[in-house]
């Protein structure tokens, strides 16, 4: 009925691209923030962050491990700074308050719609009795769950301020997703994952969850199959659609 094995409990949703559509938000921001800082770093040699860049780097990943990644593909290396480091400061802080800023400006101005496909999944899941949480990097999980109403929906939260404070690892390690099973009671086994994100695909795999939903919003389902999806679907819709089928 909702396209998944019949061992799974327990649903651990991604957010950002799963549920709903601020994955696109994010990754202006930091297009704006990288680009911004390696034009003011060196005029000459300029070379734009690319949606390819944000893939394999940023996406998925909590804020800090993004800047450090993407700065490092392109041979840079920033110190640590303070947490409320300027928005100018030349530190991995400083970087990441700035894509804060704009994000939460652009969250602000466009608003944050939910995946009509992945309410009617919720609302499937629920009707089915399985346990739903949701495993995101992101420091603004709450404030977008609340912004798409879907935090009636959610029994369990990992955001990245629980990843900050308990010192996990993040995607694509698979300790954010572990708290969330556990947190639900389930063990990996009983538990699906939800991934737009290539880093939170392969924390999926790593895990040994008993199912990896990868959802391919950015035309990229091989990459998704090849970090260890199950299953792609365009929509989680599909996945109802499979098993009224
Ligand atoms: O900067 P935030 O809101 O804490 O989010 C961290 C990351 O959260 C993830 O959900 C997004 O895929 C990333 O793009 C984002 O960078």
């Amino acid at each position: 009925m909702i396209g998944l094995p019949d061992s799974i409990t327990t649903c651990l949703f991604d957010l950002d691209g799963v549920l709903t559509g601020t994955a696109a938000l994010h990754k202006q921001a930091w297009k704006e923030t990288f680009d911004e800082f390696l034009r003011a770093r060196d005029p000459d040699g300029f070379a734009e962050f690319t949606d390819r860049d944000y893939a394999d780097h940023v996406d998925g990943r909590p804020r800090a491990d993004g800047v450090r990644e993407f700065l490092s593909s392109r041979g840079i290396t920033l110190p640590e700074g303070e947490p409320d480091d300027p928005v100018d400061a030349r530190t991995v802080n400083g970087v990441g308050n700035r894509k804060n800023e704009l994000v939460l400006r652009i969250i602000d101005e466009q608003g944050v719609s939910p995946y009509p496909g992945s309410v009617r999944y919720l609302e499937a899941a629920r009707d089915a009795g399985l346990a739903i949480g949701v495993v995101t990097s992101s420091a603004n999980g709450a404030k977008v769950l609340d912004a798409a109403d879907l935090s009636r929906f959610v029994r369990a939260r990992v955001d990245g301020l629980v990843i900050a404070e308990r010192g996990l690892r993040g995607k694509p390690a698979p300790d954010s997703f572990l708290a969330g099973a556990q947190a639900l009671g389930a063990t990996p086994a009983q538990a699906a994952v939800f991934e737009d994100a290539l880093a939170g695909v392969a924390a999926g795999k790593a895990g040994g969850f008993g199912y990896v939903i990868g959802v391919n919003r950015a035309d990229q389902a091989d990459q998704l199959r090849a970090r260890g999806a199950d299953v792609v679907v365009d929509d989680l819709a599909e996945l109802l659609e499979a098993g009224d089928g």
